[in-house]
């Protein structure tokens, strides 16, 4: 099997479980009192989403490993691509039903590893569609679910190759920690752009994606590495910016080049219109 056979796979097996995610939401909007190696408390959500997702993405051929960011340890399915997953981003909005996510990374090495091993990554977002954004071959283009039938999807096309506009929006999140060079910069920002802040990344950087801007979660105080993951959220949402003629930035280089020691680490994050992330750079934020 190619590589983008592999990819269309993973795109369509995610495609067909999300009317389920999306309806399944409705009654697991309560904590499990368990906690992610990321040691955050789980919704019974989380863990439902991430079991169904893994059913789904581990049995496809071409695909050999597989990591959640509701798991510890990789696991590993056969020959092929690996395949990262946070099953639920934003889950902590699902109990006053607000903006949340799935987000795929695909990765030709195996895990953990750089971004550069990326070859497609994507989103979804459940909102009020369900949109499916997805970077693949050097262009990143949006679907729409149409119409979830008894045995499948049927996705509409509703923007293709996606180029990012010029600044418009910025929205970076941790706001009770930031530290004061990190203040001065979101004063620079929000100066020129218009602040939209959901806490979710995919709905924030959806946002960012559509109408420019910069969407960013910086090194904390109390957190130097911030809170977002590299394998499971930053990499594939540069990957996607990056192939949308726009950057990303963990203060002051690629995210894409940011090196993979752990699975569940973590790192700041940046990615936007390529102005508003040169400004970040400029600031010289990052504490590696
Ligand atoms: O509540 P905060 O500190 O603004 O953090 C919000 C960030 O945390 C996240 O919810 C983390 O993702 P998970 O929900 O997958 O843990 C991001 O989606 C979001 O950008
Ligand atoms: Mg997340
Ligand atoms: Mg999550």
């Amino acid at each position: 099997m190619d590589k983008q056979e592999v990819v269309d796979e993973v795109f369509h097996s995610v495609a067909e479980v999300a009317p389920h995610i999306s309806s399944g939401l409705l009654k697991r909007r309560e904590y499990v009192g368990e906690e992610n190696p990321s040691d955050e408390k789980q919704l019974e959500a989380d863990v439902w989403a991430n079991e169904f997702l893994k059913e789904e993405i581990t049995s496809l051929e071409g695909v050999g490993e597989f990591a959640s960011e509701e798991e510890h340890e990789v696991t590993d399915c056969g020959e092929g691509l690996s395949v990262t997953v946070d099953p639920l981003d934003g889950s902590s909005n699902i109990p006053t039903n607000n903006i949340v996510g799935t987000i795929v990374g695909i990765y030709d090495e195996e895990l953990p590893c750089r971004g550069k091993n990326i070859v497609a990554a994507f989103y979804v977002v459940y909102g009020p569609l369900t949109s499916f954004t997805i970077a693949r071959d050097g262009q990143v283009d949006e679907y729409v679910l149409e119409e979830s039938k008894g045995d499948g999807v049927e996705l509409h096309k509703a923007s293709e190759d996606i180029q990012i506009p010029e600044p418009y929006v910025y929205g970076f999140g941790g706001n009770k920690h930031w530290g004061s060079d990190f203040e001065r910069l979101k004063e620079d920002i929000s100066d020129d752009l218009k602040l939209r802040y959901g806490g979710a990344m995919v709905g924030d950087v959806n946002q960012v994606l559509h109408q420019g801007g910069v969407f960013g979660y910086p090194a904390r105080e109390d957190a130097e590495n911030g809170k977002l993951r590299l394998l499971f959220e930053a990499n594939p949402m540069a990957y996607i910016f990056e192939t949308a003629g726009g950057k990303s930035s963990d203060g002051d280089k690629s995210i894409l080049r940011v090196k993979a020691e752990e699975l569940h680490q973590r790192t700041p994050v940046f990615v936007g219109s390529e102005e508003s992330v040169r400004k970040v750079n400029e600031r010289g934020l990052s504490l590696h």
